[in-house]
């Protein structure tokens, strides 16, 4: 089979799922991606336009019980819907499927790797871009990079497999010596820049900007660095100016996904954030006073969100 004919399925008809899709449309053609859904998000979807960057963008999906293993499956849903992505995606892995999760946090390849066997995942980290999703229209100038690597043996041949693809779907890709670094490097900054958007709902020139946003994103990031010391991963000071300078090359207006859900009055990944932070400094006896706070705040502003909002 040529890197034409492999298929690809992406569960979650979000910002990054559009992203990655349209780009492997544009280079590969429509006939091997298509996204997955039940019988409820079909019917919805073919009753929505979605668009990106203001052009119409329309998609193949296929009803999740009904379809066979695939080549590769990139899983791009938020936190709270990983556990019923995990169903519908199960009737398409097979023992050859390459699962990808360009989710942000520290565990979601854990919690697919527990489910469908470590051999099969690998780690990637989602970072650079712009995207910003509101109902089903998508913008981004800056499509961004998927840093890429293996935490299992023998796992070379599937990385080889996929970074070929990717070559021919022309998305942007490293290779990451450490892995495990990365996904902390980035566990850090969106630690700092989603949670502080969305607990100030401000902006990223609003939290690069001197005062409280600023101070609690570089106060929240420092704890995951203290954290990350304890973890043995050992991020530094210059991991966080790294991704601090990244945030300045987007737009000054733009917003991160966690702003987009409390801008939409959705739960937000507040449990993958400042949660996970509070769980494992808790593990160490670390006080993280700023995570605490930001938790909190994030907590009071869903709490207050007008009734139970369906998840997009
Ligand atoms: N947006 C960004 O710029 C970036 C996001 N990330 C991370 O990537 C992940 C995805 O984020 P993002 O693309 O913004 O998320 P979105 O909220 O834009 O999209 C997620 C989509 O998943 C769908 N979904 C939920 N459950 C299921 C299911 N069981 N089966 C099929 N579809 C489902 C939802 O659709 P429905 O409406 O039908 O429920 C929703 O549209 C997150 O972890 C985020 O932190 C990482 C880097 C950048
Ligand atoms: C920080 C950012 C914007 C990186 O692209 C991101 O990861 C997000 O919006 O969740």
């Amino acid at each position: 089979m040529n890197d034409y004919t492999k298929t690809t399925v992406i569960v979650g008809l979000g910002a990054l799922g559009m992203l990655y899709a349209s780009q492997i449309t544009a280079a590969l053609g429509p006939d091997n991606i298509y996204f997955l859904g039940d019988r409820e998000r079909i019917e919805r979807y073919r009753q929505t336009p979605f668009s990106i960057n203001g052009k119409p963008f329309s998609f193949q999906i296929e009803d999740c019980t009904k379809v066979r293993p695939v080549d590769f499956l990139i899983v791009a849903v938020k936190y709270g819907a990983l556990s019923s992505a995990l169903d519908t995606m199960s009737a398409s892995v097979g023992p050859d499927t390459t699962i990808l999760s360009v989710m942000n946090g520290i565990d979601s390849e854990e919690i697919i790797a527990e489910r469908f066997g470590r051999e099969k995942v690998l780690y990637c980290v989602a970072q650079g871009m712009d995207a910003m999703r509101f109902g089903s229209n998508l913008t981004y100038t800056r499509p961004g990079t998927l840093c890429l690597g293996t935490r299992t043996e023998g796992q070379e041949s599937r990385l080889r497999d996929l970074t070929r693809y990717f070559d021919r779907a022309g998305i942007s890709y490293t290779v990451e010596a450490d892995i495990v670094k990365r996904l902390w490097g980035k566990f850090m900054l969106n630690v700092g820049i989603n949670q502080t958007c969305m607990a100030f709902e401000t902006n990223y020139s609003g939290v690069l900007a001197p005062g409280k946003p600023n101070d609690a994103l570089i106060g929240a990031m420092k704890e995951v660095i203290d954290l990350s010391k304890k973890e043995g991963v050992g991020l530094s000071e210059a991991d966080m100016d790294f991704y601090i300078n990244l945030i300045k090359t987007l737009s000054p207006e733009g917003v991160p996904s966690m702003r987009q859900d409390g801008m939409a009055r959705r739960y937000s990944e507040v449990e993958m954030f400042s949660g996970a932070v509070r769980r494992l400094a808790a593990k160490h006896g670390l006080p993280v006073p700023v995570n605490d706070m930001l938790y909190e705040k994030i907590k009071k502003i869903e709490a207050a969100y007008p009734s139970l909002p369906h998840e997009s």
